[in-house]
């Protein structure tokens, strides 16, 4: 299978690297092409992978193609390759809010692939939930799951309005957590904690209570029971957020996120 990538800043050149483990590469490079100079240069160096100055030749040869630009560059690749594509070809959107209708007008293309992806890729760790025109077939979808795999897990979803959904959770998800470190972190240094301790202190919760979520059944709330003594430390600062409506106002910035990608949508 021969894959090129359009745009190899952050998120894409993280599922290139990803897609490098693939056995469905059999063998073929990852063609990538990037407008900027300094991207080029990178990639030029890179040995793992080959830059295509030409995106008309890159494009004739490729079977799927992963579309990484931001957004608001979607026009210009769209003018750039809308009279190349091949009806066979498939593509795989990482941008956010660009919805199939828009992806197939825009690239004259049927098989249409769209995603949602997450920063945590760049560890392995990653969720991408992804859905697929009609004219993807059954086995054309399993063989992107498989590549969406190699960078995390990925979620085959109903419709475009989970993937708007998924970025509410996901997608923007990561963010939300370092806010809440970011929060933490701030507490424990107004407590006296150099920068250094307070790192390590909230990191290690995260990263505990995530695996302990992770490898039993239990939901979070019996979680926070076994954490939570009654009349103790911790039912003071769960009821000090219950008070202050914090559940209601995390739910209320998912929505927020969730409707500004059905938003982008429009635009
Ligand atoms: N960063 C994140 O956490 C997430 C990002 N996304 C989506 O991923 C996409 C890429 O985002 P990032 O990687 O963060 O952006 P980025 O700015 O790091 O990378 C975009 C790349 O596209 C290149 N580019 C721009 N116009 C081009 C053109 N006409 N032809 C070829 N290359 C071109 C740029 O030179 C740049 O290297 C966005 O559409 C975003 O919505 C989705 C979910 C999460
Ligand atoms: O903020 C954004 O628009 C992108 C989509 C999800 C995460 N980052």
């Amino acid at each position: 299978m021969k894959l090129l990538l359009i745009g190899a800043g952050n998120m894409g050149l993280t599922y290139a690297e990803g897609m490098l483990t693939s056995s469905l590469l059999n063998g073929n490079p990852i063609r990538v092409h990037d407008k900027s100079l300094e991207v080029k240069e990178k990639i030029l160096k890179d040995d793992r992978f080959i830059f295509e100055e030409d995106l008309q030749t890159a494009l004739s040869e490729a079977d799927i193609v992963f579309l990484a630009v931001k957004p608001y560059h979607k026009e210009d690749v769209f003018e750039e390759i809308n009279e190349l594509v091949k009806p066979g070809q498939m593509f795989v959107s990482l941008m956010a809010g660009v919805n199939i209708k828009t992806l197939s007008k825009g690239l004259n293309a049927k098989k249409i692939v769209r995603t949602m992806p997450n920063l945590p890729a760049q560890v392995g760790k990653g969720v991408t939930s992804f859905t697929v025109s009609k004219h993807v077939s059954k086995l054309e979808a399993k063989l992107v799951k498989s590549l969406l795999d190699t960078t995390g897990v990925s979620v085959k979803v109903k419709n475009e309005k989970f993937i708007d959904a998924s970025t509410g959770i996901s997608g923007s998800g990561p963010a939300y957590v370092f806010y809440f470190m970011e929060s933490m972190m701030q507490a424990a240094r107004d407590m006296g904690f150099s920068e250094k301790v307070s790192k390590v202190l909230v990191s290690q919760t995260f990263e505990g209570a995530v695996e302990l979520f992770n490898q039993n059944d239990l939901s979070p709330k019996k979680w926070m029971d076994r954490v939570a003594s009654k009349g103790g430390t911790t039912r003071a600062a769960l009821d000090s957020m219950e008070d202050n409506n914090i559940r209601e106002l995390i739910h209320d910035a998912a929505y927020a996120a969730f409707d500004r990608a059905v938003e982008l949508g429009k635009e």
